[in-house]
């Protein structure tokens, strides 16, 4: 994965200034370009980042039962508009053969996958894949909430909304009794 190109921002920040008929040579906006791309480097991290790779370090304990992290906050930026949506993240899993990950891992993955240009169902998705792949869990369930700015700042302006997605691997989405556990413990 390539670095982010700070000039290539720069330049791109400066023309939309001019384009939305400012002018960037004004004082309070000298330096403006050079601050959005260092924030964009900041918010795009996760485009350098691979999820899975937290889940390397293992610990052989034998717990094969539920584990669940929640209220994991987030901030990501959605695709369409390349404005904020942020909210809560909720990641649980049951671990198999002993592959149980640092809980901490659960929640830098939330981070690296949110911070790109993303949808709410795709981070939902990634997450949940990417335990499933490197931890060869029973079963992992994870759910997001969060308030996109896209519909509260602009367009259907709908402040307070919020959209909840849910992705269910393995025992999560073969068994409702599994899935209204790790519910009923996100809402306690
Ligand atoms: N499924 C999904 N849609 C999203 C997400 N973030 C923003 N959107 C939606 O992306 C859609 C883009 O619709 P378009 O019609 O192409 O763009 P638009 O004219 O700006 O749409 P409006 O927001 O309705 O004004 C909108 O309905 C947004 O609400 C997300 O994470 N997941
Ligand atoms: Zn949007």
């Amino acid at each position: 994965m390539s670095e982010i190109n700070r000039p290539q921002i720069e330049n791109a920040v400066r023309l939309i200034l001019e384009a939305i008929g400012e002018d960037p040579s004004r004082e309070g906006l000298l330096d403006t370009p050079k601050r959005v791309a260092k924030m964009y480097e900041e918010v795009f991290m996760g485009m350098n980042q691979d999820p899975e790779e937290y889940f390397d370090t293992v610990f052989g304990e034998d717990h094969e039962e539920l584990v669940l992290v929640k209220d994991i906050p987030f901030y990501s930026m959605c695709e369409h508009h390349l404005v904020p949506f942020f909210g809560k993240a909720h990641v649980a899993y049951i671990p198999k053969d002993g592959k149980v990950t640092g809980l901490s891992k659960l929640a830098r993955a939330v981070e690296a996958v949110a911070k790109r240009p993303q949808l709410q169902e795709r981070i939902t998705a990634t997450v949940a894949d990417a335990i499933v792949d490197k931890l060869k869990p029973h079963g992992v369930m994870v759910v997001v909430e969060a308030e996109h700015m896209c519909m509260t700042m602009r367009g259907v302006k709908k402040p307070g909304s919020k959209t909840i997605t849910s992705a269910v691997r393995g025992v999560f989405a073969e068994d409702v009794s599994a899935r209204s556990e790790v519910l009923s413990l996100i809402k306690s």
